[in-house]
Order: C-alpha cells, then structure tokens, then sequence
C-alpha cells in the first residue's frame, strides 16, 4: 500500500502541492487530473523524493525517507517527461539501466536472470527487434516504450509515470494502458500517473485525484469523480457536452 500522508512541497520556499492526502492499494492504479501547471507533475516529484516535501510517504508501512537511493530505486520508479533527456545507449543498454538499482555493486555486471528481465521488458513494448538500435535513432513513440521497458525492468512496487502515453499513437496508447493494467493485476503493483486525456482516464483508472492549484478537488472512481460540474469549474469548460458532440460525429 502506497500512502501519501499530508503532503506539502514546491520550490523555492512556495508550496505548489497543499495538503495532499491518497491511499493506493497493491493492484491499483491512481490517476492524477488537472488543468496545467496545477501541480500534477511536483506530486510526482515528491512521491519520488526528487524534490523535498513535508508530510510522510509510505510504503507498505515504511517511510521512504528512511531508504536509501538504491533501495528507493527498488521501491518506486519514475517515468517522467525529464527522463527524455538521454545518451547515445542502445535499447537494451538503455533498459538495462533498470536493472542496476539491483545489482550488487554500483559497476558490477548483470546476472543472467537480469538480462532475461531486460530482454522480456523489450519483448513487452513490442521492441525486440530494435533491441540494439541507438536510441537516438527512434520515434518519439518508441523512445517512449524504452523508458517504460527500462521502468518495468527496475521493478519498483510503485511505478510514477508522467504523461506517459504523450507521443504515442492511439493503438499504443491503449496498448501501453492494458498492459499496465494487466502488469500491476498480475504483479500486485501500483501505478500512479499523470494523464490528460479524460477518456482514457474514464477508461483505465481504478481511482481518479482531481488537482486543482495544489489541492485534492475529488478523489475517488472514475464515475464518481469525474462529473460535469467538477470538470467545467476546474477546467472551465462543458468537457462532457463536447465529448458527446465528438461522438456524434463519428456516427
Ligand atoms: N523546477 C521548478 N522550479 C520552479 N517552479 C516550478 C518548477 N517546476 C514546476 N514549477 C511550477 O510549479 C507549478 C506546477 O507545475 P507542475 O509541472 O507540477 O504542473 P503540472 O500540473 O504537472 O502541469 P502540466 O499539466 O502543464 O504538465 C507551475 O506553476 C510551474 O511553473
């Protein structure tokens, strides 16, 4: 169980994230909505520990201040928009970064059972035969599968990802969607991510936490949280109506 227990964090001394308190169980997924800039991304940012923040995270019970980078890496993975700034690797040595949150010593070379992990995490997103393509050589959308297979192979209990179907096509999407679906079913897992598209987020989310200017708007199902008055003050917009219009069109 993931809980995230008052939690306060920003930059430079200005809180972003006011007061943020979830619960997520093992094989469940929480989705975080909200307009931009609301502070989507710092709460992932704190879940992480990359930035500093008040209040408690815990992990099955234990504080994550307590852990140690290494053993942080074990516990939590982050997928995040920053992580696209990348080396002249290829695919498998990209994925096999995973893997050394694991390995013994820092240089020490990976066991063969890391090596069938890595190469099972780049036959999940469908990249086994780029497996020694340069990753400066691929689409954004492949690139995009990488960064996942590299997260999967790390292997955290929880998994943070940033906007993490934001290059890929429609197919992808779904696919990349149902197979984190399936993954942290079978794995006992939690993901928690960050998705715009409210559809997909209708679609997938076990639970849903609306962010507005730092603070929980709703928290909950997707059909509970989700509502047309929510959705039209925080984004200042009639989303349901003009999601039905787009069906109609398709008619
Ligand atoms: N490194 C930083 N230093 C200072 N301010 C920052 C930093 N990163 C983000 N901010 C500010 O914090 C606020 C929240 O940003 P954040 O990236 O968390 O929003 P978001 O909800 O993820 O947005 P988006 O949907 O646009 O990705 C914004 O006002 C942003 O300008």
């Amino acid at each position: 169980m993931l809980e995230i227990n008052d939690i306060y964090s920003g930059y430079d001394n200005v809180d972003i994230i006011k007061g943020v308190n979830v619960t997520v169980n093992r094989g469940e997924n929480l989705c975080i909505v909200g307009p931009n800039g609301c502070g989507k991304s710092t709460l992932l940012k704190s879940i992480a520990s990359i930035i500093d923040y008040k209040g408690s995270i815990k992990i099955d019970g234990k504080d994550t201040s307590s852990l140690d980078r290494k053993e942080l890496a074990t516990k939590i993975g982050l997928m995040s928009q920053i992580s696209q700034i990348y080396f002249p690797y290829t695919v498998y040595e990209t994925v096999a970064l995973g893997r050394y949150a694991h390995s013994k010593g820092a240089f020490s070379s990976l066991s063969s059972h890391d090596r069938d992990i890595i190469l099972d995490s780049i036959e999940k997103v469908k990249l086994y035969d780029y497996k020694d393509k340069m990753i400066n050589e691929l689409s954004g959308g492949q690139l995009q599968r990488v960064f996942l297979a590299r997260t999967m192979a790390q292997n955290p209990d929880v998994i943070l990802l940033d906007e993490p179907t934001n290059h890929l096509d429609l197919k992808h999407q779904i696919e990349l969607l149902e197979h984190l679906t399936q993954w942290i079913k079978d794995n006992n897992k939690i993901v928690v991510g960050v998705l715009h598209d409210l559809n997909l987020v209708q679609y997938f989310a076990d639970n849903v936490l609306i962010l507005n200017h730092g603070n929980v708007i709703s928290y909950g199902k997707p059909e509970e949280v989700l509502k047309e008055e929510i959705l039209k003050d925080i984004y200042g917009l009639d989303i349901k109506k003009f999601m039905i219009n787009i069906l109609k069109k398709w008619e």
